[in-house]
């Protein structure tokens, strides 16, 4: 390999920089077979600290039963059982982590493995995900203890304080940003030291580890300075002000993954909370004279156990479980359910205001350069990639699933420094047509294989934009009353145009980016290749970037609203403010699918934050805390 090029610009010989590794393959192989039977050690000893499984006495009782230990559901037990004479229990449909989950690059290699992952889809569509395999969305959601925060790629955004403000608008009192800023800040120990000073803004004391990823690939740095040149800032995009360009914070921990799972539950020794895994809910059971919720009906091992809540049930499984399981005990669309024959408790517009972000995920650029990071260098033991994490977990394997660099903008207004981003760049250290795992990830059809698969031989960098504040609303609607039957999504993706404008208009702001002097400088070629049906139309006009975009149309897995929050006084809401479900007693959702709006970011920290604040609301109310 020539460590310059004709032009005498210098050439980087690894992902590490220009010269070659310090370590020989030998000693790599052998710190490979160390450091692998190390993290197996790692793993048992992960398995001992976790919650046992406790399958409960049919008809037993317990003051809180919480339905899903995902983002949400761990957390909520976790805080209930601080209170010693309050019992807990949580049923989860999935097993308990292991060790291999929370390896950061692995995060592509989650998805789709059928004891973990619940595998919705779409309905197919001729709108959108035309280039996936029968037209329909993959939808990929964590069935193991930690939920999604097991199989998520860890970007830890809080969003926009607007966001929560508007919440409040529409009626929601106590979520405005100043009502939840505190609970940002108790959820989250963050370790990235010169952001440990901002005390006004971030935690340092909370159970969820936020860091960078320790490995920095070349291209992420030049995404950075390509930001500055356009005269863009370097923000904590958690702190004072959102918009800009960042490498990326995680939910990590020590070059570990860190779910909801290992934060609150992992290595708690509680007698007062139980943990029931690889349990199925089948329905909530109510009282129908008082129309209270008094327990749940669940299945293991081929039993059926009925269990009873003395205070409250608490739904966390979910935007599509949740509502799913609404719907299956009764509480929904009135019409629907009795087309299936299930019992009307209420009626309610559960499943509606399905909303998503998506990103175009065709933008591919091809590099001269080791810059990339691929599953043949990461795999290739003789290279010191893999030993770096398994002794010293550091390397590219921490990247969180290769996502590295992240800016928020508005493409509306790209001169606003401090406002509302309506758009997101997130960059990754490949692009998805050069990572195998991603062509099954997301079911790219044929044509798409056929085309771009070369790509997995050869260096790549690619940058997904992604919409910030989607204007489209899918629904989901049960297929059956049998809850092993997943329900039927309408993603409904770009069907107002407005989003499709923002996205195009986000496109090229990601193609500017690459544009700069300084990503220019690492030697990036936009591969400008589509599908034949957008061939007609001429590049980068409004219609060839239409097209696209509802081909490669991509989930960024933020599936959320389909149990609305409001007031009252709103006939679309399904929970009040204090999530309660409208109509209902002792019976509250707390997750993903109360967002009455989908907030401008990732939504896995605002769903912590939703959790804790949930759980001082029900202590509060059950006089277990005093203000
Ligand atoms: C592949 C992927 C990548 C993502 N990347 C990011 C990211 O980088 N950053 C980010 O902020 N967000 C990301 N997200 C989104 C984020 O992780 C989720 O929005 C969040 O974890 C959802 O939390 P939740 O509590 O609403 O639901 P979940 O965490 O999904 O928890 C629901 C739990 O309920 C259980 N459950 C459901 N039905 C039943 C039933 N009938 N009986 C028993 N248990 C049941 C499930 O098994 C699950 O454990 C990603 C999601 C995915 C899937």
């Amino acid at each position: 390999q020539q460590s310059r090029f004709s032009n005498g610009q210098r050439r980087y010989a690894n992902l590490y920089g220009y010269t070659n590794f310090n370590t020989t393959g030998t000693e790599n192989l052998i710190d490979v077979v160390i450091g692998g039977l190390n993290f197996l050690r790692a793993n048992e000893q992960f398995q001992e600290n976790a919650q046992p499984d406790v399958t409960p006495k049919h008809r037993s009782k317990y003051d809180f039963i919480v339905i899903g230990a995902g983002t949400a559901g761990a957390t909520i037990a976790s805080r209930l059982s601080e209170i010693e004479d309050v019992s807990v229990l949580l049923i989860e449909a999935g097993p308990e982590e292991t060790l291999l989950m929370d390896v950061p690059i692995l995060a592509n290699f989650l998805q789709g493995v059928e004891s973990i992952d619940w595998m919705y889809e779409t309905e197919p569509s001729e709108k959108y995900c035309r280039g996936m395999k029968g037209h329909k969305c993959k939808w990929p959601r964590g069935k193991v203890m930690g939920g999604s925060s097991a199989l998520n790629y860890m970007i830890a955004t809080r969003g926009n304080w607007r966001d929560y403000d508007r919440w409040a608008e529409l009626g929601n009192d106590g979520w405005a940003f100043k009502d939840v800023m505190d609970y940002f800040k108790k959820l989250e120990n963050v370790e990235i030291p010169e952001l440990r000073k901002d005390e006004k803004h971030r935690g340092t004391n909370g159970p969820v580890s936020v860091d960078n990823p320790p490995f920095r690939s070349p291209m992420v740095d030049a995404f950075l300075e390509g930001g500055k040149e356009l005269g863009y800032p370097l923000v904590d995009y958690n702190g004072e002000k959102q918009i800009g360009f960042s490498y990326i914070q995680s939910t990590m921990h020590r070059g570990y993954r860190m779910t909801s799972n290992r934060a609150y539950l992992v290595g708690k020794k509680r007698r007062n909370l139980h943990v029931t895994k690889m349990s199925m809910v089948h329905r909530i059971l109510f009282d129908k004279q008082t129309k209270r919720a008094i327990g749940v009906l669940f299945v293991k091992n081929n039993r059926m156990y009925k269990i009873y809540a003395d205070k409250e049930v608490i739904l966390s499984a979910g935007a599509i479980g949740s509502p799913q399981l609404l719907m299956l005990s009764g509480i929904g669309p009135a019409e629907h359910l009795r087309e299936l024959g299930i019992d009307v408790i209420r009626d309610a517009r559960v499943g509606d205001n399905l909303m998503d972000h998506i990103a175009y995920g065709g933008l591919t650029f091809l590099l001269d350069q080791p810059m990339s990071i691929t599953t043949f260098d990461l795999l290739n033991v003789l290279k010191p990639y893999l030993r770096d994490f398994l002794m010293d977990r550091k390397g590219p394997a921490t990247t969180s699933g290769g996502c590295e660099g992240i800016a928020f903008v508005d493409v509306d207004d790209p001169k606003n420094r401090d406002g509302s981003p309506n758009m997101e760049l997130l960059t990754l250290a490949n692009s998805i047509h050069g990572i195998g795992m991603l062509y099954d990830n997301f079911g790219l059809d044929q044509e798409i294989r056929d085309k771009f698969s070369w790509i997995q031989n050869v260096y790549s960098w690619g940058v997904f934009p992604m919409i910030l504040r989607p204007k489209s609303r899918g629904w989901l609607r049960l297929r059956s009353k049998d809850v092993n039957v997943h329900p039927k999504i309408v993603a409904n993706y770009l069907s107002h145009p407005d989003d499709v404008r923002v996205l195009v208009k986000g496109i090229r702001m990601a193609i500017q980016v690459a544009n700069t002097e300084a990503m220019r400088k690492m030697g990036l070629r936009f591969y400008n290749r589509t599908v034949s049906e957008c061939e007609k139309y001429p590049f980068d006009s409004d219609s060839y970037w239409e097209c696209n975009l509802r081909t490669e149309t991509l989930t960024i897995y933020h599936y959320s609203g389909t149990c609305k929050m409001g007031p009252e006084s709103d006939s679309t809401a399904v929970v009040d403010p204090t999530l309660k479900v409208i109509g209902i007693k002792g019976l509250r959702v707390a997750d993903a699918s109360i967002m009455p709006e989908i907030i401008s970011a990732h939504p896995n920290i605002p769903i912590f934050m939703i959790a804790e604040k949930l759980s001082d609301m029900v202590k509060r109310e059950w006089g277990y805390l005093n203000d």
